[in-house]
């Protein structure tokens, strides 16, 4: 099991989702911008590094969602997730291939990550705060 930290990034009831690089696994998929946990990090300093290390911003208002977990055909995932409303900085294309803001409802037009699926649909029917 790999452990993973996501970021649900809103700006007014719009989601930040990222498209993979092509040269990594999963490559061009679309995904909520995160990544592995490290050894002797807590979640919520992975999330902060990771958003940080990708898109350039320093995470101010966030608080822990819901985790869930996802196996793939040749390994699993437990992504943990938070939702992040305030932050500094601007988004910068760092690591991934391109950025959308998107209405969580229009995900399918988009090929999202099987993992993160529970997260959006969770959003769309408005379980949270
Ligand atoms: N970052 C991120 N990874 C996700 C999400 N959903 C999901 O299944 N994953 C999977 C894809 C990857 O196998 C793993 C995260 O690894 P990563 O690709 O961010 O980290 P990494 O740079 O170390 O990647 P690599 O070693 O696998 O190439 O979790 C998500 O929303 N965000």
């Amino acid at each position: 099991m790999i452990e993973v930290t996501a970021g649900i990034i809103f700006k007014n009831d719009k989601i930040l989702i990222a498209k993979r690089p092509y040269d990594k696994k999963f490559g061009g998929k679309w995904e909520l911008p995160g990544g592995k946990l490290e050894v002797g990090e807590s979640i919520e300093e992975c999330m902060k590094r990771e958003l940080k290390e990708e898109l350039n911003i320093s995470i101010r208002g966030h608080e822990y969602y819901i985790s869930s977990d996802h196996e793939y055909d040749t390994f699993k995932v437990r992504i943990h997730s938070f939702l992040i409303r305030d932050y500094i900085g601007e988004v910068l294309l760092i690591e991934h291939e391109d950025i959308h803001w998107i209405n969580p409802e229009d995900y399918q037009n988009y090929d999202i990550l099987a993992a993160d699926l529970p997260f959006i649909k969770k959003i769309i029917r408005g379980e949270y705060e």
